[in-house]
């Protein structure tokens, strides 16, 4: 049986704007096992940041968390629900035991301080390292782990004399520094060219596997998810359309949406950015659409899929849709 390590019930944030209230992510459940690449996917909008924001509560005004719970199991066999900590107590785990990395490495990295004044200080702030001193000297062999050649110099030039492949190496290394028992990868290699794409990702598989770190993928290209992914949750506007492992979604789709979604992308290791053929448009959020939030861009769309939300159901051994076809 494989061992949860993040066990995610019911999470919903809504964010109070002055247009009303939107619902970015409704009643979301889902299990990531320790040791895997589970990747989350689907278009643009439709989730997959907020829910990943918001297990380690990192949701800001206007947003809230209104419902749910992230239960994460430690490695000495306790748990915790992440989201009744205290501010202090969720920042100590954030960045240290559960790490995330954003797409944009120019955003992600200050362009005032050197890379590995930015690599030391993550681990001087969770007192990883005893001092600054330490944390310098530390930040020269993250850089050599993330495979950038010449550490012992590299460590000492500002993000504006690397390349972008390079800096989001040095993002990468910011991310790993403490050791994270989970690293969360929100569009790691969006912002890169395909090349690069392939180098960093191929980084990502490296680390993972010397130090088993469960990695949460974001992303909406299926190829990488074919190339990265354990396991695989399609969301839909804000819900869990269908969850299963990558041959499992690949090979046997469900739901009509994840269905549409391969449709889109003939050939999965074909790197592809967007996945927008799907005809319709993703449902404003204020007001989505009642029963299942696809029933208006449903290609089998019923009755009853107007009037009644679908649960999450298993259709198979770790295959769950939600969808009133099953
Ligand atoms: N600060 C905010 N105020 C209002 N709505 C927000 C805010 N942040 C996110 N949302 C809404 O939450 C929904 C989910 O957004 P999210 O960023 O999680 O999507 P995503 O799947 O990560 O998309 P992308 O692939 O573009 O990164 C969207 O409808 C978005 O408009
Ligand atoms: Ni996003």
């Amino acid at each position: 049986m494989p061992e949860p390590i993040l066990e995610v019930r019911d999470l919903t944030v809504h964010f109070y704007t002055y247009a009303g209230i939107v619902k970015a992510i409704e009643r979301v459940s889902f299990d990531v096992y320790r040791g895997e690449t589970f990747a989350l996917v689907g278009e643009t909008g439709c989730g997959k940041s907020v829910t990943s924001r918001a297990l380690t509560q990192l949701i800001e005004s206007p947003g809230k968390i209104v419902e749910g719970s992230v239960i994460y199991h430690r490695e000495d066999g306790s748990t915790v629900d992440l989201l009744k900590l205290g501010p202090e107590e969720i920042r100590d785990i954030r960045g240290k035991e559960i790490a995330y990395i954003f797409q944009d490495p120019h955003a992600s990295l200050d362009p005032l301080y050197t890379v590995g004044y930015q690599i030391a200080e993550g681990m001087v702030v969770h007192n990883t390292v005893k001092d600054w001193k330490e944390g310098f000297k530390k930040a020269v062999d993250i850089l050599r782990r993330v495979l950038i050649p010449d550490p012992e110099n590299r460590v000492k030039n500002y993000p504006h004399e690397m390349s972008g492949g390079m800096k989001q190496r040095v993002v990468i290394g910011t991310g790993v520094a403490n050791n994270p028992k989970i690293l969360i990868a929100d569009e790691p290699t969006t912002a890169l060219d395909v090349t690069v794409q392939a180098q960093i990702l191929e980084l990502m598989n490296k680390l993972k596997r010397e130090y088993n770190t469960t990695v949460i993928l974001l992303t909406h290209n299926m190829g990488v998810v074919a190339e990265m992914a354990d396991r695989v949750a399609v969301m839909y506007a804000g819900k869990i359309v269908e969850i299963g492992s990558v041959d499992q979604i690949f090979k046997n789709p469900l739901h009509p949406y994840t269905q549409g979604l391969l449709r889109a992308v003939p050939n999965p290791l074909a790197k592809i950015d967007r996945l927008e053929t799907i005809p319709g448009t993703v449902p404003n959020l204020i007001e989505p659409p009642g029963g299942c939030r696809f029933h208006p861009r449903c290609p089998r769309v019923m009755g009853v899929c107007k009037d009644r939300v679908p649960e999450l159901k298993e259709i198979e051994p770790g295959h769950f849709v939600a969808c009133h076809l099953y």
